[in-house]
């Protein structure tokens, strides 16, 4: 029986605010998926991207990491930038190879060429998953040209979900803090277009239950809302009240399309249930994100090639201007002497249906003129005829 070639990985990328826990739940996933790998011996383990240039350690290694190419600290001193500046610019660098990085990454981990040979040994194994770290400036990573670039240039190779981690006590602590931290995971889903999974870490410190009431049931959030209000004794909550109390009904739908979990990176809580909603994620993205991504390539495909097409256009007419003019030495088309001008005359005669030019109807019209000596002949045909006795 043909043996099933494998899936290619998913790429997780991992997004959050500063101290949500990223760089601890990467660690978790890049521990949980090495022991899957010993543990089934079908994939290898994780491929590990470090996108964090000021980053000072990480607990895991990476097999690309961008302090490898880019040295942030220099990059602030060259260009003399502050920290996020330093961080952008690093990307910006970082961002020009990425041609070589998806090089390496698509030789490390699609499929290879199916062989017939089954035995397949350890190093022609491909990993499961892909896990990228990222800058915990979201908005530098995000918002940036080679932000849009790293991501599209992952997705456009592999199936790719975002795992936006949420530092749960922090943003459970009142409703506003939650409700921000939902506005920004929605500009994230709409800006990069990809699946994203709701990561609630830190659970160990406190549930996610509380969280995901408040997505799943707005009136919960709402009597938690009036809750808030009444303990700090301001009545309906003023116009920030209302604008929460319309927020989260607004964002019902945002919500349903979103997968939530709740992790604890520091006891490994939850992380099975992360990887089932990765999956999920996966066949999402096979089945509406990838169709959207190809018609949004080939529309840019399209839009590249016309604008070739006009450019070589361009180019031959300017081309043919210079041949003419290496012929004559001169660079105008407009005539310069009378001559000249007869000659363009001539080359100007337009061909009638008959095989005659336009020039061929009025010689003709000329001789029919001359011939008509009866005195009937119109006014141009006289004033030819006295050109012609005038000439002789
Ligand atoms: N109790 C608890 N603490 C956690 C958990 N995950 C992370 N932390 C702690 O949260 C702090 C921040 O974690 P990091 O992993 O450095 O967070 P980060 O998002 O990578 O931070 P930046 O690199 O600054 O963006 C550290 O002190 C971690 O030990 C968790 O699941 N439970």
């Amino acid at each position: 029986m043909a043996s099933q070639a494998p899936k290619p990985p998913v790429a997780i990328i991992c997004i959050g605010m500063a101290g949500s826990g990223k760089t601890t739940f990467m660690q978790r996933i890049n521990a949980h998926l090495h022991q899957k790998s010993v543990a089934d011996s079908l994939s290898a383990p994780p491929y590990v991207l470090n996108l964090d240039p000021a980053v000072r350690s990480v607990p895991f290694e990476s097999n690309i990491d961008i302090r490898d190419s880019v040295n942030y600290k220099e990059v602030m001193k060259q260009y003399n930038l502050g920290p996020n500046g330093g961080i952008i610019t690093s990307l910006n660098l970082f961002s020009t190879k990425i041609d070589q990085v998806m090089g390496i990454l698509e030789k490390r981990c699609l499929p290879k060429e199916t062989s017939e040979d089954t035995n397949q040994d350890s190093s022609s194994k491909i990993p499961s998953h892909i896990i990228v770290d990222t800058p915990g400036q979201i908005e530098v990573f995000v918002w940036s040209a080679s932000g849009a670039i790293l991501l599209s240039a992952i997705a456009a190779s592999f199936p790719t979900v975002l795992a936006y981690v949420i530092d749960t006590p922090r943003t459970t602590a009142n409703t506003s803090t939650f409700m921000s931290n939902m506005l920004y995971a929605i500009s994230i889903l709409y800006k990069t277009q990809l699946p994203m999974i709701l990561v609630f870490n830190k659970t160990d410190v406190k549930p996610e239950t509380e969280a995901v009431e408040w997505m799943r049931d707005f009136e919960s959030f709402q009597a938690a809302l009036h809750a808030e209000n009444e303990a700090q004794e301001s009545e309906g909550g003023g116009y920030m009240g209302s604008l929460l109390n319309s927020m989260s009904l607004v964002l019902e739908e945002f919500y349903n399309q979103l997968s939530v979990v709740g992790v604890s990176s520091i006891t490994g809580d939850g992380v099975d249930a992360f990887f089932v909603a990765v999956e999920e994620k996966r066949v999402e993205f096979e089945r509406d994100y990838a169709p959207e991504l190809a018609r949004r390539r080939a529309e840019a495909m399209e839009r590249k090639e016309k604008m070739r097409e006009s450019e070589v256009d361009r180019m031959m007419k300017d081309m043919q201007v210079s041949s003419k003019a290496k012929k004559t030495g001169k660079y105008s088309d407009e005539p310069e002497t009378v001559s000249e001008a007869e000659d363009a005359d001539s080359d100007s005669d337009v061909a009638l249906d008959d095989g005659s030019t336009v020039d061929d109807g009025l010689q003709a019209r000329y001789q029919k003129a001359l011939q008509d000596g009866t005195g009937n002949a119109s006014g141009a045909a006289q004033a030819a005829k006295h050109i012609q006795q005038t000439q002789r």
